[in-house]
């Protein structure tokens, strides 16, 4: 195999061309095989296989720097820089992580897993590397989905300004997870040569070369002139780039000629390539969607494998009912329709349906435009990206105390993803925004209940719900919710556990039929169930609170702030995510070491003195 030949992309600048074509489909194979084991994002890596084996062969990693947006395409790069040894552990329990990281290789220039954010790390790199003196280059691949970021879009404009040497390989394969969407999707499309003229254009290259290789880089370079003098409307001029393309991004010779030909220029360059999102393996091209983040599969055998019925597809199926019911309501989505269960939704009610592409700031703000114009938007969010909307849920949507549901999905530790993106901060951030309410439901007929409850109060509320699945309801149940009001499970007879959302099942486990240990379903965070805290507190009952979030501003920190208000000092123990950040693994595992799991609630029941047996047991 050539790449038993590779162990960093130094040996890799020795192959020969056809040596490199091979590497290119062993690069592929090996990614479909781990995909197979592991999961992962395996159609945006096998699109970028050809790219990123130009890149390594024309730069010179780790000197110069390669920065990968998002970083789930970047697998090959993976492989090439030193990683092929464990490249079967991606995204596993101690193994490396399934997107770019700083801190797990020198090649690996950002840390990432969030869209947008590689132009800016870039410009910032540039004039880092202008200030100190040093010369290398720095190249940042963003795909079509995230350049529908804003943060991608504002750093074009300060690239442009400030005209430092640097080229951008935008990554067209025209999907973001789902078909991409955006004004600048469709100006793409315009600008990509028909494939009938790109077949032609790819047999004239090839007669031209064969005839005069001299003549086919003068017909080549007249070719991308003419581009640059059709294209002088291209947006990237307003942005003071140089746009080159598009052309194709599988065609690994011409992706060599043309870096070693652009990494001589000066001032910042944009090259646009065309790829393929899931090239070279059948069931991804045909499905670039569904094998974006697929589970494991039979690689021989690649069928859809069933994740189970969601939270999201709990969440998509009420929203799809709750629109017959209530004619203001509208669905938007930043770039997640799959994600967060709305491909029905968005087939059911098209017209009442947004996917503002990658920017959850927009997405908010448009949201509050809504409610301000009477309708009732649902906003679909991970709790992770909707860190890039907080100012927008404060300035836009709670000042006004507007009509905005914020379904907020993946919440809690998310698993594969690792820390870029667990949704851990957002009950920190938001039970601070005065009127903006927090609720976690216990299941499936819950979460209809509270989104059901939550457009009728009206104002901004948000549930949260966790990347896990649940028990399907029958269509049409929508039970009464007392909201504000907790939940008793489970009598106790000296404690009580009060579990927010996704630690429920860790608190009935902890009790399980121990007759001393009550369980309370603490569905409400924000209004806090004060008269039910109360009462346990004046009647001396220990308290154990436990989530899966941060325990610093969670729902722990919630109940001690209220207890101080009300004067009351029961025993209590506040379980929570410590103040570190958790990377890819084992959810049950990371829940274990993050002391939130029925071990440790009767840990810390044992502590305070209640006589505990093991999980799940009485005493
Ligand atoms: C801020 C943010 N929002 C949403 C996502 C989820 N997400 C991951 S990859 C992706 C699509 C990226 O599309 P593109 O950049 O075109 O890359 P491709 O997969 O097509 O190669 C999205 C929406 C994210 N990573 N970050
Ligand atoms: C790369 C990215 O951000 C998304 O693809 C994310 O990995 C999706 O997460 P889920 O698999 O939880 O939908
Ligand atoms: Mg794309």
């Amino acid at each position: 195999m050539v790449l038993d030949k590779v162990n960093s992309p130094s040996d890799l600048k020795a192959l020969s061309e056809v040596e490199l074509l091979v590497l290119a489909e062993e690069l592929r194979s090996e990614i479909i095989r781990v995909c197979a084991q592991n999961g992962g994002h395996l159609a945006s890596s096998l699109g970028a296989v050809e790219l990123i084996v130009a890149l390594h062969k024309v730069f010179d990693s780790p000197r110069d720097r390669i920065l990968f947006d998002v970083g789930h395409q970047a697998y090959a790069h993976k492989i090439l820089t030193g990683r092929k040894g464990v490249f079967h552990t991606i995204r596993q329990e101690g193994g490396i992580s399934g997107f770019t990281k700083v801190s797990e290789s020198e090649h690996d220039a950002i840390t990432v897993g969030h869209a947008s954010t590689s132009l800016a790390n870039a410009i910032g790199m540039a004039i880092a590397r202008d200030t100190l003196g040093e010369d290398y280059q720095i190249v940042s691949v963003i795909g079509d989905g995230a350049l529908t970021g804003g943060m991608a879009l504002a750093a074009l404009n300060v690239i442009g300004e400030q005209q430092r040497k640097m080229l951008i390989v935008l990554n067209d394969n025209e999907m973001s997870i789902s078909e991409n969407v955006g004004a600048l999707n469709r100006f793409f499309k315009e600008l990509q040569i028909k494939k009938w003229v790109q077949d032609t254009e790819k047999w004239g290259r090839g007669v031209l070369e064969t005839i005069s290789p001299r003549l086919f880089n003068l017909v080549d370079r007249a070719k991308e002139a003419a581009k640059l003098v059709l294209h002088q409307e291209n947006p990237f001029y307003a942005w003071g780039l140089r746009y080159v393309g598009p052309v194709d991004g599988h065609n690994l010779k011409g992706l060599i000629h043309l870096f070693q030909e652009l990494k001589e220029l000066d001032g910042p360059t944009i090259l646009h390539i065309v790829t393929q999102k899931g090239k070279g393996y059948k069931v991804a091209e045909a499905d670039p969607i569904y094998w974006h983040g697929p589970p494991g599969f039979d690689p021989e055998k690649p069928e859809k494998v069933s994740k189970g019925y969601s939270w999201s597809a709990a969440f998509g199926d009420a929203v799809t009912e709750l629109a017959h019911l209530e004619p203001r309501l509208f669905v938007i989505t930043p770039a997640m329709r799959e994600g967060s269960g709305l491909v029905k939704y968005s087939q059911t009610h098209p017209s009442r349906y947004l996917d503002t592409g990658i920017c959850e700031d927009v997405a908010a703000t448009a949201a509050a435009g809504m409610a301000l114009r009477g309708l009732k938007p649902v906003l679909a969010i991970y709790s992770t990206f909707m860190q890039r909307a907080y100012d927008q849920i404060i300035h836009d949507i709670a000042i006004e105390k507007l009509d905005v549901v914020l379904a907020v999905d993946r919440a809690g530790i998310v698993g594969g993803d690792g820390a870029t993106h667990n949704g851990v901060f957002d009950i920190a951030y938001l039970r601070t925004v005065p009127g903006v309410q927090i609720a976690a439901p216990k299941d499936a007929l819950e979460l209809r209940a509270m989104l059901k409850k939550a457009l009728e109060l009206g104002g901004p509320v948000a549930i949260r719900y966790a990347r896990d699945n649940v028990e399907r309801v029958p269509e049409g149940s929508w039970p009464d919710i007392e909201w504000g009001r907790w939940e008793v499970l489970k009598e106790g007879g000296k404690a009580y556990i009060l579990s927010f959302g996704k630690t429920l099942k860790y608190a009935l486990e902890a009790a399980g039929d121990n007759p001393e240990v009550g369980v309370i379903n603490a569905r409400f965070l924000k209004p806090l169930d004060r008269e039910l805290l109360e009462k346990l507190a004046l009647k001396g009952y220990k308290l154990v609170t436990v989530e899966d979030h941060q325990k610093m501003g969670g729902f722990g920190s919630a109940v001690l702030e209220a207890l101080s208000e009300m004067g009351l000092k029961p025993d209590i123990r506040v379980l929570g995510l410590p103040d570190v950040f958790f990377d890819h693994g084992s959810i049950p595992r990371m829940h274990r070491e993050a002391g939130i799991d029925a071990a440790a609630i009767l840990e810390a029941l044992a502590q305070m003195g209640v006589r505990v047996g093991e999980v799940g047991t009485a005493d």
